[in-house]
């Protein structure tokens, strides 16, 4: 379906449960050889309240000195990203219309508390690509802007198995995650929510 938000259009769909299912434990695989962390803000080298990781060539990472970049190794344990799960690429075939691979895709897990402020994704080299999302696990307050931070900002619900596949005109839409809704959803034993961005850096 197309959901149009703010004059913007996006691809979005929902995953199945199974498929959700069969994706929290490639996830719980990825996470087990490369652990969440804390991200830290550049500058003030505050925390942020998601905690993560990635997987594929490249991740995002964040830290107080060096801040936004995408680099090939875990910023704690030093060693090489996992590979991207085959189930992973076949979303990006899926989703993205785009003919080269991803090359990361961020896992952020979010504890009912967390949230992630407005921001626009534009870290990569390659902003033909769009970025593919992935919801799984308690719902979320989603916020969705324009390209401007004083561009009007429309919220919406994410819930386990969306994907929004923010491109074209989105691609550089400010977003954030408002709130988590607690007990939304059985996916996750422990609670929380996980959500993937699928992504081309390099051109
Ligand atoms: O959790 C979400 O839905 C958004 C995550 C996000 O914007 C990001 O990782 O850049
Ligand atoms: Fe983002």
């Amino acid at each position: 379906m197309v959901l149009m938000v703010n004059g913007i259009a996006y691809h979005a769909e929902t995953l199945d449960r199974a498929a959700q299912e069969h994706l929290v434990e490639v996830i719980r695989a990825v996470v087990g050889e490369a652990p969440l962390y804390v991200p830290v803000m550049p500058g003030t080298g505050q925390p942020m309240s998601v905690r993560m990781t990635n997987c594929g060539p490249l991740g995002w990472v964040t830290d107080k000195a060096r801040g936004y970049r995408y680099q090939e190794t875990h910023p704690v344990t030093g060693k090489a990203w996992p590979a991207m799960p085959a189930e992973l690429l076949a979303l990006w075939d899926r989703f993205s219309g785009y003919p080269k691979p991803p090359q990361a895709c961020l896992i952020n897990f979010y504890a009912d508390e967390a949230r992630m402020g407005l921001h626009q994704d534009r870290d990569e080299e390659d902003l033909e690509a769009p970025v593919v999302s992935i919801s799984l696990g308690n719902a979320c307050l989603f916020r969705i802007g324009g390209r401007m931070r004083s561009d009007k900002t429309t919220s919406l619900r994410l819930s386990s198995g969306d994907v929004v596949v923010l491109g074209g005109e989105g691609r550089l839409a400010f977003h954030g995650v408002d709130r988590i809704y607690p007990g939304t959803s059985t996916l996750l034993k422990n609670g929380g929510r996980i959500n993937l961005t699928l992504r081309r850096v390099h051109r």
